[in-house]
C-alpha cells in the first residue's frame, strides 16, 4: 500500500513522516493554497528526505513549461495534475518530463467521472480520486462516496484521497481496495502544519490491516 502525505512545508516534518512509513510526500505548488510552498523551499527540504520517498508536486492547470521549470529547480520526482489537464497534456508531459512520475487527479463530483479516467491511463503512472468541492481544489477534508468506488479497477495503480483520517482509513480501504491512500487535512494541526501524533495514529491503524509491516 502506497501512503502519500500531502501538504508538507517543513523539512523536519517531512523527515519524520517518511520515517514513519510514508512512501510519498506531497508539496502543494498552487499559489492560492494555504499549503503553498515554493520550488526553492522544496529544494531545501529534499536533502533531508530518504531517497526512496517519492516527492510529489501538486499542480492545477500549470503549463508544461512551468512544470519543467518547477521540477528542474525543486528536485521533485513526481507531478500530480489536480486540475482539468487533458489526456493530450499528459501525453505531452510524458515527453517533456522523462523519468518523472505522472499522477492524474480527478475531483469526483459524480460517479460518471470514473469513466473519463480510461483516456488517461496510457500516459500516466497513477490516478488519484479526490472529493469535489465547489470552491476549493484540494485539501478539503470532504470524503467521496466510497460505495461507488467498489469496482473501480483502472489499468494503472490508483490512490484514494478526500477526507481520510486515522479514524476512517480502515473502512475506506476495506470498501474501495485502492493501491494507495493520500491524506492531508486529516493529519494536520493547521494548513501546511502536520500533526505528527495523528500521522503516527494513521500508521498504527494501517499496521493492523497490512499483510507486511511498514518500514
Ligand atoms: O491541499 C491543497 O491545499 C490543495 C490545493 C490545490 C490543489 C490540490 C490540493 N491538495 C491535493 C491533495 O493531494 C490532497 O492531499 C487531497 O486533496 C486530499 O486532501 P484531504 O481531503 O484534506 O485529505
Amino acid at each position: 500500500m502506497q501512503v502519500k502525505i500531502c501538504g508538507i512545508t517543513r523539512a523536519e516534518q517531512g523527515q519524520a513522516i517518511a520515517r514513519m512509513g510514508a512512501t510519498a510526500l506531497g508539496f502543494i505548488c498552487v499559489a492560492r493554497s494555504p499549503r503553498y510552498i515554493t520550488a526553492e523551499a522544496i529544494r531545501a527540504i529534499v536533502p533531508h528526505l530518504p531517497e526512496a520517498v517519492e516527492r510529489v508536486g501538486v499542480f492545477v492547470n500549470a503549463t508544461p513549461a512551468e512544470l519543467v521549470q518547477w521540477v528542474k529547480v525543486s528536485g521533485l520526482t513526481a507531478v500530480q495534475l489536480h486540475g482539468d489537464e487533458s489526456p493530450q497534456t499528459c501525453r505531452d508531459l510524458r515527453e517533456a518530463l522523462p523519468g518523472i512520475k505522472l499522477i492524474k487527479a480527478f475531483r469526483v463530483k459524480h460517479p460518471n467521472v470514473l469513466a473519463q479516467t480510461d483516456a488517461y491511463t496510457a500516459w500516466v503512472d497513477a490516478l488519484l480520486l479526490d472529493a469535489y468541492h465547489p470552491t476549493q481544489q484540494g485539501g478539503t477534508g470532504q470524503t467521496l462516496d466510497w460505495e461507488t468506488l467498489q469496482s473501480f479497477r483502472p489499468a494503472v495503480p490508483w490512490f484514494l484521497a478526500g477526507g481520510l483520517t486515522p479514524a476512517n482509513v480502515r473502512e475506506a480501504i476495506a470498501l474501495t481496495h485502492p493501491d494507495g491512500i493520500d491524506l492531508s487535512s486529516g493529519v494536520e494541526q493547521a494548513p501546511g502544519i502536520k500533526d505528527l501524533q495523528k500521522v503516527e495514529h494513521l500508521f498504527a491503524q494501517l499496521q493492523t490491516i497490512m499483510p507486511t509491516p511498514l518500514p
